[in-house]
């Protein structure tokens, strides 16, 4: 089983550590635009030397020279896991894939893509993009797009993991962020589900963020999603 990705979305690094401090075991954290545009690339090497891994979420969108350029230099940052929007198109991802290989120095990180965010609803996507397709459809269809470019896999919410898992392959990674314990506030979010749902519905990777960081007992709600993620 994969460890939860916990979404470090603090503004900045004193309450990072304050946070990570409360751990005795290396986590898998997500360092996202809050932080990362506070900070700067200094944050993740300090989390990197305390063993942590980290999934850098900046969601790159631009034309393809500028992602490729963009992704040498977050190559050599030595994270686990970055990402970039499906919307940008193949070529785009393409050129990412490239730059992360030519800034890697050591294991190339895993690369996915965002196909529509897990704040989104159908109804949204529709009248707002324009995108005259069910949800699922323009999920399947960023997924195929991700997978023909060469990436490793997609950010999707759990409903519609299985349905990737079945189009793409297993081994086409599904992350999965929307996730809050049972009765959880949603907050933001729209396409949400329970750790043991995702379990049960083809996510690889699950992304945890205020149900955890904004818990009383932030360990023990740690423990209680992946008590429900291990399906103990
Ligand atoms: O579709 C997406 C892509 C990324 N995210 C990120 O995941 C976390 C979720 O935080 P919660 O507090 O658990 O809602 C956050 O950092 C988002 O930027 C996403 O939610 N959906």
């Amino acid at each position: 089983m994969t460890k939860p990705i916990i979404a470090l979305d603090f503004p900045g690094e004193q309450e990072v550590f304050r946070f990570l401090n409360h751990f005795d075991e290396k986590l898998f954290v997500k360092v996202g635009m809050e932080l990362f545009y506070q900070e700067g690339p200094d944050i993740v090497r300090k989390i990197k030397a305390m063993g942590h891994d980290i999934f850098l979420d900046l969601k790159l969108h631009d034309i393809p020279n500028t992602v490729k350029s963009a992704m040498k230099g977050l190559a050599r940052l030595g994270v686990d896991l970055v990402n970039v929007h499906a919307a940008g198109g193949k070529r785009m991802m393409e050129a990412a894939l490239e730059g992360l290989e030519e800034g890697s120095t050591g294991k190339r990180p895993m690369l996915i893509a965002v196909t529509q965010l897990t704040s989104t609803t159908e109804e949204q996507m529709q009248k707002e993009q324009r995108i005259p397709l069910t949800l699922l459809e323009s999920v399947l269809h960023y997924a195929e797009l991700t997978k023909e470019a060469g990436l490793d896999g997609v950010v999707c919410s759990v409903h519609e993991a299985k349905q990737i898992a079945e189009r793409c392959g297993d081994s086409f990674i599904r992350v999965t962020p929307g996730i809050r314990l049972p009765g959880g506030d949603v907050h933001d979010q729209k396409r949400v589900a329970t750790p043991d749902f995702a379990r049960k519905n083809g996510s690889t990777y699950i992304v945890v963020g205020r149900a955890v960081t904004k818990a009383e007992n932030v360990v023990e709600a740690y423990k209680e999603v992946c008590r429900l993620w291990e399906g103990q």
